[in-house]
């Protein structure tokens, strides 16, 4: 990999608006040359639109861009030394494999013969020599997508933008372009910029692993990092499968969930602290029960899955999800141990919804944009500012409707995560807030629910 420390790109401070929606929110980004970075995230969360700035295809609303220090926010997709594949192939059908890729040097009227050199050269960069006189409907998906990544690189850009061009492959043909791909970028020497919403892809294919969410970079940074420190619950969840439960941070290294302490490596956190405490299924050992247990439990399922098995254990009200290349049935009693350095621990984003309202009179107060009955506040002192307060409700005292007309407001449950013993739901009210709720119910993401929060939930912060 032709690496230097040279930054190519350079994201700073960049918003994009699309009407009231905010599709990126302050992004800063500063990728390598060489680098092969990954930009990753749920459906929605603005991947593809970073990308199309970079392209140029779309320009920021704030912020500004640089390629090789060269600011380039307003300068057209043609002037800047980057190309871009797409999901679909978007091959003309018309042409053969040939004429596709010569394409854009016809169009700058490269001399015949050195044209020839190059298409030729970038067939036999992605595998396809001898396609070149082939009708581009005889090729399969894989072939196809390759010929597009052939006609972006005869340019010789500086970056390549691949927007999820693996896609709309089979599984198969997937794995086998993945190593390709990085194949490639290791002949080419060249910066990827690949955008998926597969963790595993890109935890394959990635030197940096830049993790969206919602408009927001949660983390960057490589594959290991990502996986083995994510910043935060989000990030645990969406890199790989997870255990994350609710704990207390007692002290440095010590920490308490599941009714029990356990010894840990995080420091830093102070006493008592709440914290989101994160195990891989695969760092939990399991047995039949001993004295060496650190928690004791009960299998509820076991399912192989190709190399190891995978099973749920109740322990207590909470269940863990653990790998094993043993399988324990159904049933049995288990006991599980977890050493002190695969404990990992995560400061709570929030401990409870807090929002923007404004006191209506002693006993009503207004947010998400509805008026809400709330236990007696005394307003008697004017000097405050009545109409710029705070509002918080816990997690477990929202309520959610599956009849939307029942709720006080409405939402779309969005990002759905599993604590052990109960879910914590992100609800995105149509006032275009987060609401979360800690509930027992078992709701789908994308779910319409009504929402309601009863008076005496609300605590007034004045
Ligand atoms: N031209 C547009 N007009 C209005 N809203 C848009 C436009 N383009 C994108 N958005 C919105 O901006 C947000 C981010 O979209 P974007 O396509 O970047 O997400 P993504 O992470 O690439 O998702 P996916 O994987 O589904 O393509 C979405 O909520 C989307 O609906």
């Amino acid at each position: 990999m032709q690496q230097d420390n040279k930054p190519i790109i350079e994201v700073k401070n960049v918003s994009k608006f699309f009407g009231e929606k905010t599709a990126l929110d302050n992004i800063n980004l500063s990728i390598r040359k060489g680098e092969f970075v990954t930009i990753l995230g749920p459906s929605g969360c603005g991947k593809t639109t970073l990308l199309r700035l970079i392209a140029g295809f779309q320009t920021a609303s704030e912020g500004e861009l640089y390629i090789g220090g060269k600011e380039i926010t307003q300068i057209p997709p043609h002037r800047r030394p980057v190309n871009t594949v797409f999901q679909k192939y978007a091959l003309f059908p018309h042409l053969n494999v040939y004429d596709n890729i010569a394409f854009g040097l016809k169009l700058k009227k490269m001399p015949k013969a050195e044209m020839e050199k190059k298409v030729k050269a970038a067939l036999k960069m992605v595998g396809m020599t001898d396609y070149e006189y082939r009708d581009v409907n005889s090729l399969s998906g894989g072939q196809q997508q390759r010929v597009a990544i052939a006609r972006a690189i005869v340019n010789e850009p500086e970056v390549l933008l691949l927007d999820e061009p693996l896609a709309a492959l089979d599984l198969k043909m997937r794995k086998d372009m993945q190593m390709e791909l990085k194949e490639m970028h290791r002949r080419l020497g060249i910066t990827f910029v690949y955008v998926t919403h597969d963790q595993e892809e890109a935890l394959t294919l990635s030197d940096t692993i830049v993790v969206m969410s919602e408009g927001k970079i949660q983390q960057i940074g490589t594959p290991t990092d990502i996986y083995n420190e994510p910043i935060n619950s989000f990030v645990a969840d969406f890199i790989g499968e997870s255990n994350i439960l609710n704990g207390t941070m007692v002290r440095d290294c010590l920490v308490r969930f599941c009714g029990q302490e356990f010894e840990c490596v995080d420091k830093g956190f102070g006493e008592n602290a709440p914290v989101d405490v994160v195990i891989r299924p695969e760092d939990l050992y399991i047995f039949p029960v001993s004295d060496a247990a650190q928690l004791r439990g009960i299998v509820q399922s076991c399912i192989f899955k190709g190399v190891h098995y995978e099973m749920a254990v109740a322990v207590g009200d909470y269940e863990f999800l653990v790998q094993d290349y043993h399988a324990f049935e159904a049933g049995s009693e288990v006991g599980l141990l977890i050493k002190p350095m695969d404990i990992h621990i995560m400061q709570k984003e929030r401990v409870c919804n807090t929002f923007e309202a404004s006191m209506m009179d002693e006993t009503h107060v207004e947010f998400l944009g509805c008026e809400f009955e709330c236990p007696r506040v005394d307003m008697s002192d004017s000097s405050r500012d009545w109409k710029n307060v705070k509002v918080e409700v816990d997690f477990d005292k929202v309520i959610l409707q599956d009849n939307e007309e029942d709720g006080m407001l409405t939402g779309e449950v969005k990002f759905i995560l599993y604590k052990g013993n109960h879910y914590h739901l992100t609800v995105f009210s149509d006032w275009d807030e987060n609401v979360f709720v800690d509930t027992n119910d078992v709701w789908d993401d994308g779910d319409r629910v009504g929402i309601t929060i009863p008076a005496e939930a609300i605590r007034v912060i004045c």
